[in-house]
């Protein structure tokens, strides 16, 4: 059986042009490049916030359209750079996903908060109350909450300082082991790519420039706009 989690062939949506790419299990996908390069576009499709003009895309071997949206997003979670909360408790944002498919499992909120380390008096706290690096924290642990196999971050820690941004990469880093996550980031941060990730994806004006394995595609790129990119970093 295939390793793949998702494949897109020849996708093109909006800025995105001819984009051919595969994800395996398992796999830390880094996709860097300029401002408007279309990484929140290429982003969006793996859980059908946008769909393709043209092309196709796969999901562990099925189109990605044969899926329940519902369930392809509790399957496919994602994670934005503004913590996205209710304004309600924390508890209530943890709970909020699993209720809607009867699977709310009590005994693992401990573990979720644990894997984000929030102390568990946190639970009863407006979410209004916390720091932008625990609304982040509350954030990823309310996607985690789900169970997903793939999760979509889109510069989730740009917002944040750099002790919170050890914080959270030290979160995934965990999670990708513990639980043989999926990752597929958005970063302007190539450090960060090359800690977190294991294939990093260079698009430049909706195309595929450069791809290959990290941390050695930053370390030795083989194109000029790639070369020029990692210069001006
Ligand atoms: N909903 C939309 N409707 C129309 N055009 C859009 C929409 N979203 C993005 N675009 C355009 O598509 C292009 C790619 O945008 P996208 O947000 O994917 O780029 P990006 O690489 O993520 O940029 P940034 O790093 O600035 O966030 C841009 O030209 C943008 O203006």
């Amino acid at each position: 059986m295939s390793n793949h989690v998702f494949e897109l062939s020849e996708v093109n949506k909006r800025v995105l042009q001819n984009i051919n790419l595969t994800v395996n299990q398992g796999g830390r996908v880094m996709v860097f490049g300029p401002s408007g390069s279309g990484k929140s576009t290429l982003l969006h499709l793996f859980n059908r916030l946008e769909d393709p003009d043209s092309g196709e895309i796969k999901y562990q071997g099925q189109p990605i359209e044969d899926y329940n949206i519902p369930k392809l997003r509790k399957d496919v979670g994602l994670v934005l750079q503004q913590p996205y909360l209710f304004s309600e408790t924390v508890i209530d944002n943890l709970k909020y996903g699993p209720k809607m498919f009867n699977e709310w499992d009590e005994a693992f909120v401990d573990e979720l908060l644990d894997y984000v380390n929030l102390p568990k008096a946190y639970l009863d706290k407006p979410v209004e109350d916390l720091s932008g690096g625990e609304k982040q924290r509350v954030s990823l642990a309310r996607t985690l909450a789900n169970k997903p196999k793939v999760l979509l971050l889109d510069e989730p820690t740009s917002a944040l300082d750099d002790q919170n941004i050890e914080s959270i990469e030290e979160d995934l880093l965990k999670l990708m082991d513990a639980w043989q996550l999926t990752i597929i980031m958005v970063t302007h941060n190539l450090k960060q790519a090359m800690r977190l990730g294991t294939k990093g994806i260079y698009l430049e004006s909706g195309k595929i420039v450069e791809t290959g394995k990290l941390p050695n595609l930053i370390e030795h790129p083989q194109t000029d706009s790639l070369k020029n990119f990692t210069a001006n970093q």
